[in-house]
């Protein structure tokens, strides 16, 4: 038996390793399994490759719990290790990049959720035991080697008898981190970390119902029989060809990644580029509704195969962090902050790669069946307009499939929607006035109203739609966005011809006077229009500017500052050519005061202004008006 020292420049290490991100000591069991996959590829690649002529076959690695021992054992079947190996890789370069990735990772641990995901490799296995063994057996025709190592810098290393090929990582687990020796545990971070790792994992075993002869009797009981627990699946549908996989496999695959979820996605979007970076992947658009709350399911990140993180925040864009799905690239470094991330050069390409694939698939759609996109169009508009806002070149290619959906549901591109409403909806100073309600119902009179002179009214409902007009009016010429509810019908577009008031400027003039002794000022701006005489008396409007500052305050970022806190201002449009007005100027003072009264609050009524006690009241008066 050989004994020795690792050879280090850090007195002890040992410590460092096992208090290092106390709450991740569970990637130990993904990093010896990565090892283990690894060796068994590199095996793979020399047979392939005819470096050697031993036999592959169907390799696994096997995850075995010795409770009673207190033992946990990692079993491969790859290339193993001769002695001289051992002392070289696991002495020496094992422990080098523990101890260069302690050395420089120990401050700025804490910093990101990336950082300690991978790099601690062999060495994390001190994290949870005291002691680990290595028997190991090389491809090579040369004995085996067993190595001990006691969480000290002393280890032994003599010869063993094993005889068939791999590795088996022994772990003696401490008495903290005995959770690890519980089955359902090890389960849990099985399926977590290595679900969809290329080589199989055995994990116990299982009963499987064989399946009954052809003609075996309906009474018949079923036999069973005990198979290898497996607990992965080696060729996840991302690691395949786009044209090897049906409709079908993808809504399988996405079931596979979360079992919990009902809802079928609404598409997918396959990535598979290896230049300038490799990277592969499926991602799916799922059901998304304007409530915007925290999902539970994910984009899930790989390398290779072995999961890293769901947090992709820095490596996907952020309006693309609602989609579900899964990447796989090994060129998205790991052990960094999330700024430096963000800076990087290779990752900054992966963004701008992702977001352009799922522009060109939103157009495909869009393209080859416009009818479906239509439909699925309230399900995936705020994926496609906080893209529009946030990033440029999306804003750009989704300029051409973004809809602009009408009351009445028909759907425009906003080319489209400029085409036909270009000539009627014009203003005097020759600026396009695009129309909208936000709520068919609240704003029904005034979209009726907008209607009735052949203007179309966009129904924009989504919470960043103040955000978007905003975008939209500043990237496009001579066009502003204008909600329905904003003003009287002729002002929202005004126009040359101005209606004639019957009204002298002396009975204006006292009008104003009369209506501003009975409406509260701090709410009401009094407004006088001759507008035809079939319209209301009296309409209350909320000005387009004010209404859109203080929305875009309320959903963060954007409007003015100040302004979210702003008291409600209403106009109050009062139609001086309606018989209404001219009976409440010929009227004395008191009769004045009550119609006007009334009158208001059915204007506010009619924009569901009105409630509580006033309300109540309103309604008791009106009674008594009609007993
Ligand atoms: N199960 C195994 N079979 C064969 N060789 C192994 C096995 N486990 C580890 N090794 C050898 O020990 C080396 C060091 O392993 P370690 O996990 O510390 O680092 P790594 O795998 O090279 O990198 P990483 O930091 O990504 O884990 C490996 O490169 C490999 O040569």
């Amino acid at each position: 038996m050989a004994t020795g020292k690792i050879n280090v420049s850090v007195e002890n290490i040992f410590p460092l390793i096992k208090k290092f991100l106390y709450s991740d000591h569970e990637i130990f069991l993904r990093e010896l399994i990565s090892n283990a996959t690894d060796a068994t590829l590199k095996l793979k690649h020399l047979t392939n490759i005819g470096e050697t002529d031993v036999e592959y076959g169907n390799p696994t690695i096997e995850v075995k719990i010795d409770k009673e021992n207190q033992k946990l054992h990692i079993i491969d079947q790859g290339i193993g290790m001769t002695k001289e190996e051992v002392e070289k890789y696991i002495n020496q370069v094992a422990f080098s990049g523990a101890e260069e990735f302690l050395e420089q990772y120990k401050d700025s641990a804490k910093d990101s959720g990336i950082i300690g995901h991978f790099g601690l490799g062999f060495y994390s296995a001190f994290m949870v035991a005291n002691k680990v063994e290595i028997i190991t057996k090389s491809y090579k025709d040369e004995p085996a080697a067993h190595w001990i190592c006691e969480g000290t810098t002393d280890f032994t290393i003599e010869e063993a008898d094993k005889k068939e090929r791999g590795s088996e990582v022994i772990l003696h687990i401490n008495d903290d981190e005995k959770e690890f020796l519980e089955e359902s545990k090890i389960g849990e971070l099985l399926s977590k970390y290595n679900k969809f790792m290329p080589v199989p994992i055995k994990f116990g075993t299982k009963e499987k119902e064989l399946p009954k002869a052809e003609d075996a009797p309906e009474d018949e009981e079923a036999k069973n029989v005990t198979v290898d627990n497996i607990i992965n699946n080696p060729d996840p549908a991302w690691t395949k060809q786009p044209t090897e996989l049906e409709e079908e496999d993808y809504k399988g695959f996405y079931r596979e990644l979360y079992p919990m979820q009902m809802e079928e996605p609404l598409f997918h979007i396959h990535l598979n580029v290896d230049y300038p970076f490799n990277l592969t992947g499926i991602l799916y658009f799922p059901k998304l509704s304007n409530n915007m709350t925290m999902q539970q399911d994910k984009i899930q990140l790989y390398q290779n195969q072995v999961f890293v993180t769901d947090n992709v925040e820095g490596i996907v864009p952020e309006f693309l962090t609602m989609l579900r799905g899964v990447i796989d690239s090994p060129d998205i470094p790991l052990n960094v902050s999330r700024s430096y991330l963000q800076a990087d050069g290779a990752v900054k390409k992966i963004s701008s790669y992702i977001t352009r694939k799922v522009a060109d698939k939103l157009k495909s759609l869009f393209n080859e069946n416009r009818e479906d996109f239509e439909k699925k169009w309230n399900d995936i508009k705020v994926v496609i307009e906080y893209g529009m806002l946030s990033e440029d070149k999306f804003f750009d290619k989704a300029d051409k499939f973004a809809l602009y959906p009408t009351v009445d549901e028909n759907y425009f591109t906003y080319d489209e929607l400029q085409e036909k409403i270009k000539d009627n909806q014009t203003d005097k100073d020759g600026k396009m006035v695009i129309l909208y309600a936000s709520n068919k119902d609240e704003q029904h009179s005034y979209i009726e109203a907008a209607k009735t002179k052949g203007y179309e009214v966009l129904l924009l409902d989504s919470p960043i739609v103040p955000h978007l007009i905003q975008k939209l009016e500043s990237s496009k010429e001579n066009i502003s966005f204008v909600r329905v509810d904003s003003d009287h019908i002729n002002n929202l577009i005004k126009k040359e011809e101005e209606e004639v008031s019957k009204l002298s400027e002396e009975e204006k003039e006292k009008l104003k006077t009369d209506f501003e002794k009975v409406v509260p000022k701090e709410k009401y701006t009094v407004q006088l229009e001759a507008m035809d005489s079939s319209a209301a008396p009296l309409i209350i409007t909320q000005p387009e500017f004010m209404r859109r500052m203080k929305e875009m305050q309320q959903t963060g970022g954007g409007g003015m500052f100040g302004m979210g806190n702003m008291p409600e201002m209403y106009n109050l449009v009062v139609n001086t050519n309606h018989s209404l007005i001219s009976t409440i100027l010929s009227s004395d003072e008191e009769a004045q005061g009550k119609l006007i009264k009334q009158s208001l609050d059915l204007a506010r009524l009619s924009q569901n202004l009105l409630k509580g006690e006033e309300l109540t009241s309103f309604v008791k008066r009106s009674f008594d008006m009609i007993k």
